[in-house]
């Protein structure tokens, strides 16, 4: 078996990968990266980047029907062939333009996964490759679920390559990726249902603004059952038909497709961690805060497969800048990530960033709360969108804004005025003084913290 050196072996292709490598490579070590998919990672192949051009389509759709009769006379009718051309007009050059990217750059490419077989050796591709330092950066893939009829589940990406929109689909899980997918499909004229083994959808996000979203959902359609536990699958002649327990009894329903959202586990498997001594628990590959492993100092972890969560993209690449930069210069970058915001990207999104009702409250003494329903501002009967609502947090001793959380269709955008907010401690009284432009959702965030008594 050939053998071969390098100063940095990277696993993994994605933003936090790449970011990783570039630095590592800038700063003249010599560089080996291993994918064991097309290079690029989820993100910009199958994550967020086709999710949104999809769904730009679905919004058109969804925002026409509400103008329906007050200017718009027709609906647009999609042609689902040409949107997912259009889709795979970005994602189809991804793999080869990374390639060209990294190779360009002076690092070697493996096309497999490789497996640690000592503390500093892997093999891949039928060479022992030995490396001063190891960058793990694998991210997740979707948790498998120990079903009868498992066989028959599709996952989110076959979701964004659907040739056709189904007749009828059901989502197992109701977290980020089935409520944005049944959003899209539900207004695509398609029968969603969703199975969820917990009491709401979106458990870590704002529970007012949650209830809403499901209303809205509703409305187009999709139904809920919660605390609904699956339990097999079987394949009919055109439909599959999941059973499930609810509320003591054993049900069932049919669909034409049947989608696995119930969350993503770090991609560790294939990897023999255990070869060289390299610890991860059920969040991934345990690390401190310069993102080295706990338990093997020559290697680092990062983005999605670290034990830091959540897992975004913009979190990923954060990372990988961390732990480039500590394997050119040992613990030279600590991650210090104060709020990172997110986006659920339903129509209407709900966007969120810093604490939370429960955790602001149990952080700080006095929380004071601005939530309401904002349905009947400007900015909402303009669209002629029934859905608008907001829970702003306060520390009240020092006026602080602690936590946003937004429902609305720009709420996507509105969400990055209030994280830069709360990166910089903006008081109400300072947010309040800056000008904004008007009309605006950022305009109407000023009015969410009015005191109405
Ligand atoms: C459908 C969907 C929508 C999403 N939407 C958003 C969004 O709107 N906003 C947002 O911030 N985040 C979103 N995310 C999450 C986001 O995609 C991830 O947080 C991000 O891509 C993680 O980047 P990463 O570099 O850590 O991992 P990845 O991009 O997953 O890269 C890991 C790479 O490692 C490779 N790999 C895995 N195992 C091995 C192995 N054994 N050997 C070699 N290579 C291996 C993989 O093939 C992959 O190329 C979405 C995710 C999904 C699935
Ligand atoms: N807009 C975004 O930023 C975005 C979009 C998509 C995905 N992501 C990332 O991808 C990750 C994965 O997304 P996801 O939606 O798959 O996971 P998730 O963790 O957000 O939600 C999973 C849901 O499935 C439920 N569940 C778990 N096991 C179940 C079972 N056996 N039966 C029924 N329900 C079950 C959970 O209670 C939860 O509600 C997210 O956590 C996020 O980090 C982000």
């Amino acid at each position: 078996m050939k053998n071969k050196h390098y100063n940095v072996f990277i696993i993994g292709s994605g933003v936090a990968g790449q970011t990783a490598a570039e630095i590592c490579r800038k700063n003249n070590l010599t560089v080996a990266i291993a994918d064991n998919r097309e290079f690029g990672g989820t993100c910009a192949n199958r994550g967020c980047d086709s999710k949104r051009i999809l769904l730009q389509f679905s919004k058109l759709v969804y925002r026409s029907r509400n103008l329906k009769g007050i200017g718009v006379k027709r609906v647009p009718k999609l042609n689902w062939k040409k949107v997912q051309k259009f889709k795979r007009s970005f994602s189809n050059p991804i793999p080869p333009n990374t390639e060209e990217k990294l190779t360009d750059l002076g690092i070697a490419l493996y096309h497999q996964s490789p497996k640690f077989i000592s503390e500093n050796q892997v093999e891949v591709e039928g060479k022992v490759v030995s490396a001063d330092h190891f960058i793990i950066a694998t991210g997740n893939i979707p948790r498998e679920l120990d079903i009868e009829g498992k066989e028959f589940l599709k996952v989110s990406e076959d979701v964004l390559d659907l040739k056709k929109i189904p007749k009828s689909i059901i989502f197992i899980g109701s977290g980020y990726i089935a409520m944005e997918f049944a959003c899209m499909l539900a207004t695509l004229g398609c029968k969603v249902t969703i199975l969820e083994r917990d009491n709401t959808s979106l458990a870590n996000f704002d529970q007012y603004l949650v209830k809403k979203l499901i209303a809205k959902l509703e409305s187009l359609g999709v139904v809920f059952v919660f605390n609904a536990d699956v339990t097999a699958i079987k394949k009919l002649k055109k439909n599959l038909k999941v059973s499930y327990t609810h509320e003591g009894k054993l049900k069932t329903h049919k669909s034409r497709k049947v989608i696995n959202a119930t969350g993503r586990v770090p991609a560790i498997e294939a990897l023999q961690l255990d070869k060289a001594g390299i610890d991860a628990d059920k969040d991934g590959i345990v690390v401190n805060d310069h993102l080295q492993s706990k338990s093997h100092s020559n290697v680092y972890a990062c983005g999605d497969v670290s034990n830091k969560s959540p897992s975004l993209t913009p979190l990923s690449g954060l990372q990988g800048y961390i732990a480039g930069n500590n394997v050119v210069k040992e613990k030279s970058k600590t991650l210090d990530v104060p709020c990172v915001p997110s986006t659920v990207f339903t129509t209407p999104n709900l966007s969120s960033v810093g604490y939370g009702e429960e955790d602001a409250k149990a952080r700080y003494k006095n929380v004071k709360v601005y939530q309401g329903d904002s349905s009947g501002w400007y900015n909402a009967k303009k669209e002629q969108e029934d859905t608008y609502a907001y829970t702003i947090l306060v520390n009240e001793r020092t006026d602080e804004i602690v936590g946003a959380h937004i429902l609305s269709t720009e709420a996507n955008e509105s969400i990055n005025v209030m994280a830069a907010a709360i990166y910089n401690k903006m008081t109400v009284k300072e947010f309040k003084r800056m000008m904004m432009t008007y009309p605006s959702f950022g305009m109407d965030m000023k009015k969410m913290m009015e005191n109405k008594e």
